[in-house]
């Protein structure tokens, strides 16, 4: 399985504060190091997390193939052009959404996704589509003239953590999925199912397939056990665990330096 580390959620922190801590180029030096197999990245039309220079910079100094998220807008499919990643994924954006709330309309924006492959073809990127798990958008993403498919996982990523985790109990619960645990669990199975037709349908008619979104340290055996899915890319249950792998060491630092 390949594993694609999208290192977006280290730029979101370094946004928040407006500095260049933490250094998103740590962050590929550390990934590179620890045995990712890919970079992934989203270049979002608000820069709301990685900058132009985050991607060019990257890009240049990255050791693994990186996978550049992008919308269909056309300045951004430009630069993405020009920036040359080694794959660009196509993934919807709303300018209000928290996250990618789901996958790509391929029906509603068949000519503009179109255009952006024959564009991103011509400068000899190959594309995948970020699509919801539906044998439809499969189909759609052949004929569209993709290479591959990253199916879209939130949906199944919600559903486990209303079930196996205490979001429902927070102030981020899932309104929707405050449901009986029989449903969630019904719910949880179909999309499960829901992934492995795709992903089976997409590999049969000769789409590489890669899942992704709202993954993390629980749920991501379900995913192992799709044997047609070959790439992971997770982002943000990975930058989450690193606060607390290195919180220790990063207090007993400072504790160190304002010691007397
Ligand atoms: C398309 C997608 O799923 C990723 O880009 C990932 O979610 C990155 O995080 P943001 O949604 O916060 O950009
Ligand atoms: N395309 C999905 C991705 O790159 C990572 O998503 P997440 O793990 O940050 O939800």
């Amino acid at each position: 399985m390949t594993l694609g580390v999208n290192i977006d959620h280290v730029a979101v922190l370094r946004e928040a504060r407006r500095v260049n801590d933490p250094d998103i180029l740590n962050a590929l030096y550390v990934a590179c190091a620890s045995g990712a197999d890919q970079i992934t990245i989203h270049l979002r039309e608000d820069r709301r997390h990685i900058q132009d220079i985050d991607a060019s910079n990257i890009l240049k100094h990255s050791t693994l193939p990186v996978n550049l998220e992008c919308s269909i807008n056309r300045d951004i499919l430009s630069i993405v052009c020009k920036l040359k990643p080694h794959r660009a994924t196509l993934v919807p954006e709303k300018r209000e959404e928290v996250t990618t709330e789901g996958g790509l309309d391929v029906f509603t924006y068949e000519d503009e996704i179109s255009y952006a492959i024959e564009q991103l073809h011509d400068s000899i990127i190959p594309v995948s589509l970020f699509v919801d798990p539906t044998l439809q958008a499969i189909e759609k993403s052949k004929e569209l003239g993709a290479e591959m498919v990253e199916l879209h996982t939130g949906s199944f990523a919600n559903v486990f953590a209303m079930l196996n985790s205490s979001l429902s109990h927070s102030n981020h619960s899932i309104k929707e999925l405050e449901l009986p645990r029989y449903e969630l669990q019904e719910r949880l199975e179909n999309s499960i199912e829901d992934i492995i037709n795709a992903a089976k349908h997409a590999k049969k008619i000769g789409l590489e397939v890669a899942a992704g979104h709202g993954l993390n340290y629980h749920n991501v055996s379900y995913m192992m056990k799709i044997q047609e899915i070959t790439e992971l890319n997770i982002g943000q249950s990975i930058i989450a665990r690193s606060v607390f792998s290195g919180l220790a060491n990063a207090v007993k630092e400072m504790k160190r330096l304002t010691t007397r």
